[in-house]
């Protein structure tokens, strides 16, 4: 038992479905880019950390191509629940992406704002192909109508945590994904 799970009113995706959509994703992606000669990975902290972590061994599992890891930390959900719609840059790339394949791994598409924002940065440094795994989506919050090609799991309109995931930069060690207790949001 973690310390977490009391403050857990649901378990909405277990570590066992995890495991099993982060392989059948990095099955797709495999396929996609058996010509390339490598793939430039773009993990958007923090959320994403756990999600890059294991898609990037699953990728290299399955025969994928061989994999740069890069960073980005934008924020633009700060304590609340709520996206400002102000992407602030807090890391950028550490190289230059020109002529690259990339991939943004991301944990989440709620909004749209944080990848929608990202996506035109990304295009503007003059990579070669930029495509989006997303861990999750909530279909029915999308403001801003972003092309994401991989997408885990569709999911309701709800806040989640676990897995990467915060709310107010708690919850992200949490192995599966699960929805808060209203109390917790009063503390
Ligand atoms: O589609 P959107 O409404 O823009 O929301 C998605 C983004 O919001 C979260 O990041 P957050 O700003 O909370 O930073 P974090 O990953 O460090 O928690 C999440 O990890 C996504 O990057
Ligand atoms: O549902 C969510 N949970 C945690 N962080 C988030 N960032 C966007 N949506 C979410
Ligand atoms: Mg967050």
């Amino acid at each position: 038992m973690g310390w977490y799970d009391a403050d857990i009113d649901r378990v909405i995706i277990t570590e066992e479905e995890l495991r099993g959509k982060t392989a059948e994703l990095a099955k797709q992606v495999a396929a996609d880019y058996a010509s390339v000669d490598g793939l430039l990975l773009v993990c958007v902290l923090k959320g994403a950390v756990m999600f890059m972590a294991d898609f990037s061994r699953e990728l290299g599992k399955v025969g994928g191509p061989p994999v740069e890891l890069e960073f980005m930390a934008v924020s633009s959900y700060g304590q609340g629940t709520t996206s400002s719609g102000v992407v602030r840059i807090l890391k950028d790339l550490d190289r230059d992406i020109a002529g690259k394949h990339v991939i943004v791994v991301e944990d989440i598409v709620d909004s749209g704002l944080t990848l929608s924002w990202l996506l035109k940065y990304l295009e503007s440094r003059s990579a070669k192909s930029v495509d989006v795994v997303a861990l999750f989506r909530k279909p029915e919050a999308i403001k801003v109508p972003v092309p994401v090609k991989y997408v885990g799991f569709d999911i309701p309109t709800e806040f989640v945590v676990g897995y990467g995931l915060d709310y107010s930069e708690r919850y992200r060690e949490v192995p599966y994904v699960g929805i808060l207790k209203p109390e917790v949001y009063q503390r």
